[in-house]
């Protein structure tokens, strides 16, 4: 076939495909009365559209723009799947309270992450979901206070005290993991962290991506830093058991004494490695997500200088109640109540999490419309925090909206999702953002280096620049430290 014979032929292909795959699902699904919307061309649909709306922070306009069209309930393709796009309060409730749609697996997350809270189902999930959230229950992150307040001092000390520039995001990625390292498997600082915190980077950045297992891919480097990260685990938690069989453990807050201690109480029955998969999980879930929230709250005070003043007030109060060097108690972050407000009003103008896909295991029925077994579901539930409908001049910042929460309409702020797989970390990530926020603002003021600097969705919100800021130094470091 000639160049120019084949063009018009290509164009026929790309005309025919779609007629002829819209036929296919009709027959297939005539019983059905599936969403509106079209599921676009076969196996791409409307996959890179998303992407690019990813990057270019633009996504919640990619979304509404269907909802426009579509309304609330719509079907596409993503991802090479058939997908229904849910969005609204009613959609959140509908979906976080749905036990027949369970989280979606990828090749890469089930090849990286094991038999985790992410992959596993029926009992065992039930198991490992009460055991993970028994763990990072208010009670408990009480008892991780003190390695917080230990490893936000040991940060700055190390990483901003001195300095004119720092760039945020990294430096918050960096905190949020030393401090879910210390909590969980008191693994000190040294060259296991230090190789640990690389390998955590290289298998975070596989998690989505394509699992093609050749050398150099980033699969490939996913797989070789998780079987690392296996490897240590796997023997500080043999360490642990040992230390427990002997009698030695009287301490049950690091993660592998406590699931050890529970399976001996017969409460589940995972094997030392399906722990050490969930410790995985666990801390990939923490630091990936709280160094987001600490990054743009960091970003929101260097624009907001009546609100960095009434934070500096409120961590200077507590400050003088405390004697030098007193590590931050329960009571001192419970008493931090502006500064939680704004990281609340952070959480909603930049969701650390868009939304999530789920698959149907079931015929699902949602407002009428049907959602085939096997098929996906894009659960934008961000998409509430910034309708005008929920939130008066939502682009607004400004943190008196959280002065009395009861006035927000239920299933309109889900930064930590609802129902039985909400975040079990929303308390722990309460506590080390507010402890970091205490002694970096009774430290430093700042500004931002690059006042135009955006961000993209990577797949979370990512500062395209890193977030660097300028540093002045407000009250001594030996003065700051309580
Ligand atoms: C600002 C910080 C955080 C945000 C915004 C956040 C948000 C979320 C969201 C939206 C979900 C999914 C809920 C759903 O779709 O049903 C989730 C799940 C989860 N998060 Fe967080 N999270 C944060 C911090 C943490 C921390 C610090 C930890 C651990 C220490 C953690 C551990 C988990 C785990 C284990 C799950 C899976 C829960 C399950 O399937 O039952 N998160 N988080």
């Amino acid at each position: 076939m000639s160049m120019d014979s084949s063009i018009p032929f290509a164009l026929l292909l790309a005309l025919l495909i779609p007629i002829l795959l819209h036929i296919v699902i009709r027959r297939k699904y005539s019983s059905y009365n599936l969403p509106p919307g079209s599921l676009g061309f076969p196996v791409i649909g409307q996959t890179i559209s998303l992407l690019r709306a990813l990057h270019s922070n633009t996504d919640y306009q990619w979304c509404q723009d269907r909802i426009e069209k579509y309304g609330v309930v719509s079907k596409m393709s993503l991802f090479g799947s058939p997908t229904v796009l849910l969005a609204g309060p009613a959609a959140n409730h509908f979906v976080f309270s749905n036990q027949d749609l369970i989280f979606t697996e990828t090749k890469a997350i089930n090849a990286l992450v094991g038999r985790s809270i992410l992959t596993l189902s029926g009992e065992e999930l039930k198991q490992v979901r009460s055991a993970l959230h028994g763990y990072l229950r208010p009670e408990m992150v009480t008892k991780y206070m003190r390695k917080m307040d230990e490893e936000v001092r040991r940060h700055i000390d190390l990483n901003w005290v001195g300095h004119k520039t720092v760039t945020v995001a990294p430096l918050a990625r960096r905190l949020a993991f030393d401090i879910i390292c210390s909590v969980i498997f008191g693994q000190g600082v040294g060259p296991i962290r230090e190789a640990l915190a690389a390998d955590f980077e290289t298998m975070v950045k596989a998690m989505l991506s394509i699992p093609v297992n050749i050398p150099f891919t980033k699969f490939n480097k996913g797989l070789n830093a998780s079987r690392r990260i296996r490897k240590v685990l796997r023997q500080i938690a043999r360490d642990m058991e040992g230390a427990l069989q002997q009698g030695y453990s009287s301490s049950a807050d690091d993660f592998f004494t406590y699931m050890l201690v529970l399976r001996s109480k017969g409460t589940h029955s995972l094997t030392v490695e399906d722990i050490v998969d969930n410790a995985i999980v666990l801390l990939a879930a923490g630091y990936e997500t709280s160094s987001v929230l600490i990054t743009f709250l960091i970003r929101c005070l260097a624009n907001e200088p009546d609100i960095f003043g009434k934070i500096t007030d409120e961590q200077e109060e507590i400050a003088r109640s405390k004697g030098p060097n007193e590590p931050l108690t329960w009571d001192d972050v419970s008493r931090m109540k502006y500064t939680w407000k704004v990281a609340l009003e952070t959480l909603r103008t930049i969701s650390p999490i868009f939304g999530s896909f789920r698959t149907a295991i079931k015929d699902i029925e949602y407002r009428g419309y049907h959602i085939p077994k096997g098929w996906q579901v894009f659960h934008a539930q961000s998409i509430t925090h910034l309708d005008g409908k929920f939130f008066n001049d939502p682009i607004k910042f400004d943190p008196t909206r959280f002065d009395n929460q009861s006035l927000i309409p239920p299933y309109c702020f889900v930064p930590f999702g609802g129902g039985p797989s909400m975040c079990p970390g929303n308390e722990f990530a309460r506590t080390e953002t507010l402890v970091a926020m205490h002694y970096l603002v009774r430290q430093f003021r700042w500004k931002l280096c690059c006042k135009e600097e955006g961000y993209r969705k990577d797949p979370l919100p990512t500062p395209v620049l890193g977030l660097p800021i300028e540093l002045e130094t407000r009250t001594p470091p030996e003065y700051a430290h309580a």
